[in-house]
């Protein structure tokens, strides 16, 4: 049901940008960057996927087509011929690409969703500032960077901001669309008219740590974790309480488990860096025992619990 009002709104918003965003470039392929360009493409954008592995596309383009087939079976219940048409015309939509400097040349849009290391981010911004057309806008998908110190190695500080999209893309409804202390009013507008059109929910945010979501998601499983490791409840019943007593959709053991202890923890501790007065933002020792066993949650197969293996 969600997914039908989403995509409906997708066809019907997408018209609002006609004039300016056309073509996304998204760079990264995995979780996250798999899902922005499958909601772009869903919403009749012509897209880039790129990636520095082609093993990363090709698993992206497999997942980005079991999503899609998800969507189809539902909005086309009945239609299943349209449904196949809607599934094989947002993959044409899709192109992929191992080189950033190439996709870029035909940007309107740049979404990065590359890892979490401001080094290898500058690095890459700074070629898609000499690469890209004058009028393309570039924006990060950071969790916990500022979008300042990222804008920090571009000319174009005024097309520059953050479009901060939630796991699973395809579901999460929120984009948090951040202002840099440059981005123009021109930019800001047209980062939140596509985060519309590609069916989002969009909320501004200045540039704080974590931006809204974060600020409050992070501490309030750091906590959990704190709890937990102390023993005052375990794992399970910290869980079931946050589910059933605050009525979220997982119980914060389980979404530390779900977004990666190694991000949880990377984020951590690069606002204890930053902010090292703020206890909210110490460091966990058992995350970091976690994460140096090589336990990370789901993707590793398991954290706080244990998962079949992808
Ligand atoms: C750290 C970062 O910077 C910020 C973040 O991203 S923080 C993390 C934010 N995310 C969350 O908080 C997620 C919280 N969890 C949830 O909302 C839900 O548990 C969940 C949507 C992940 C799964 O929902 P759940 O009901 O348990 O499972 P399931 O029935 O399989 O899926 C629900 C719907 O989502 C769809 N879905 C689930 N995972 C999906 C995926 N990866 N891709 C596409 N669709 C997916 C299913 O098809 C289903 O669709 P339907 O309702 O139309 O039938
Ligand atoms: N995982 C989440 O829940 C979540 C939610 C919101 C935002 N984010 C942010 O999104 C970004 C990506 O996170 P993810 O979870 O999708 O990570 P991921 O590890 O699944 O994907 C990152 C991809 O980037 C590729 N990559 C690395 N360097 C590259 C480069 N220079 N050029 C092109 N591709 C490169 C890697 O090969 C990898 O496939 C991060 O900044 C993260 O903080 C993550």
């Amino acid at each position: 049901m969600n997914q039908f009002r989403v995509l409906a709104r997708n066809f019907s918003s997408s018209s609002a940008l006609q004039n300016t965003v056309k073509n996304v470039t998204v760079i990264g392929g995995g979780l996250m960057g798999s899902g922005i360009a499958q909601v772009a493409a869903q919403a009749g954008q012509n897209v880039t996927l790129v990636d520095v592995s082609s093993d990363v596309l090709v698993k992206a383009q497999k997942s980005i087509g079991g999503n899609l087939s998800r969507v189809a079976k539902k909005v086309y219940k009945d239609k299943p011929q349209e449904g196949e048409k809607f599934v094989s015309e947002s993959l044409a939509r899709i192109k992929t690409a191992t080189d950033p400097v190439q996709a870029a040349a035909s940007a309107d849009l740049v979404v990065e969703a590359i890892v979490e290391n401001i080094g290898v981010k500058h690095q890459l911004f700074q070629k898609l500032d000499e690469a890209a057309p004058a009028h393309t806008i570039l924006a990060s998908n950071t969790s916990s960077l500022s979008i300042n110190d990222i804008a920090s190695v571009v000319k174009r500080k005024d097309k520059f901001g953050g479009l901060h999209f939630f796991n699973p893309v395809p579901v999460m409804r929120l984009l948090e669309v951040v202002r840099g202390a440059e981005t123009s009013d021109a930019t800001y507008k047209t980062m939140m008219e596509w985060g519309k059109a590609v069916g989002k929910t969009c909320i501004t945010c200045k540039d704080t740590p974590g931006f809204v979501v974060n600020r409050l998601l992070v501490p309030y499983i750091a906590e959990a974790v704190r709890l937990f490791e102390r023993g005052d409840a375990s794992a399970r019943d910290i869980d079931i309480a946050m589910k059933l007593g605050a009525g979220y959709p997982m119980g914060p053991l389980e979404l530390a488990d779900y977004v990666g202890l190694d991000t949880t923890k990377f984020i951590l501790d690069g606002w204890h860096k930053k902010y090292p007065q703020e206890t909210l933002f110490k460091p966990i020792p058992l995350v970091d025992k976690l994460v140096s066993e090589g336990k990370f949650g789901v993707k590793s197969g398991e954290g706080f619990y244990k998962y079949e293996k992808k």
